[in-house]
């Protein structure tokens, strides 16, 4: 019997595509149908289901993109989301974008695009991670107007081949703690040199670059006495992987629109 939903993956010789197809492999209602890489990777027409370490699911890596899919996965790098988003628009198929490091211009062609599609798009697909999202709001709110202040940071650790700084999870993290705080915020990314004292209005954002770390993120709200630490850690990349198979899954169906983790979660 056919499963239901086939998917497409998009950077699936990467070190997060090649968990989402092996994931993806044992799941009931998903057939993988495309495993999408660009030209030069040297990867190019082998299995992946063996690049992924599985069993060989005869699906070839290919950069040529499907006609069709129930839904794409991208995991990509920002140069090649555009093309991606292009492709999804044309064939008419939900997208699941994860990809980090988005500028501001792809994030507008992104918006656009779920005008004619539905698209989940998140920094972060991990469950544990939006949960501490919602988590650090609330503690924003409860302190803001606290004696003395309250100094919040974002410290994030990442394994050494990421290629964006900081994290699109860190940089969420500061626009939804942002929202909770009053006046303008200001966004300050590492302190060098004669800084002056910290303002009041400040998210600071500090990115680590360590060995194999698959993500890590701890928020600090640093007040005069006392201190609250929150720190959310993978200890692989599949909590990320599983997280965008679900986004998938919320996918089918649904009309199009630009949605969150939060609406995957229910957590909206
Ligand atoms: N939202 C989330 O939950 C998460 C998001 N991410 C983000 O996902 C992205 C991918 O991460 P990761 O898997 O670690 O990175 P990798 O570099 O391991 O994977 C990216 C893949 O995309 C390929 N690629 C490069 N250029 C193109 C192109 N033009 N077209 C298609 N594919 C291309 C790469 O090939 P090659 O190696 O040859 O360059 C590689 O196979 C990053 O932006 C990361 O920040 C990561 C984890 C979780
Ligand atoms: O590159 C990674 O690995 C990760 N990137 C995402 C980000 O930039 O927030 C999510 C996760 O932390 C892993």
């Amino acid at each position: 019997m056919s499963k239901q939903i086939q998917l497409a993956v998009h950077g699936a010789a990467g070190r997060m595509g090649r968990r989402v197809v092996a994931l993806a492999a044992e799941d009931k209602d998903i057939q993988v149908t495309a495993a999408i890489d660009h030209a030069d990777n040297g990867l190019i027409g082998q299995d992946a289901g063996l690049v992924a370490g599985i069993a060989a699911l005869n699906v070839l890596l290919t950069p040529e993109w499907p006609n069709y899919a129930s839904v794409m996965i991208d995991f990509s790098l920002p140069i090649a989301v555009d093309a991606c988003v292009a492709k999804c628009v044309t064939a008419k198929m939900p997208l699941v974008i994860a990809t980090t490091g988005l500028h501001d211009s792809q994030k507008e062609a992104i918006a656009a695009a779920a005008k004619l599609i539905p698209i989940v798009w998140a920094p972060s697909m991990s469950t544990a991670v939006n949960l501490t999202m919602k988590v650090t709001q609330q503690i924003t709110e409860t302190l803001k107007n606290v004696a003395g202040g309250v100094d919040i940071e974002i410290i994030e650790r990442h394994h050494r081949f990421k290629a964006d700084a900081p994290s699109g999870t860190a940089l969420r993290f500061g626009e939804l703690i942002a929202e909770k705080m009053d006046g303008d915020v200001k966004h300050v990314h590492g302190r060098e040199g004669e800084t002056g004292q910290r303002t009041r209005n400040e998210i600071g954002y500090h990115a680590v670059r360590v060995g194999d770390n698959p993500g890590e993120h701890t928020i600090v709200f640093g007040m005069l006495g006392e201190r609250i630490e929150i720190n959310v850690a993978a200890s692989n990349r599949d909590c990320y992987a599983s997280g965008a198979i679900a986004a998938a899954k919320f996918l089918q169906g649904k009309p199009a629109g630009l949605y969150s983790m939060f609406d995957v979660l229910g957590l909206s």
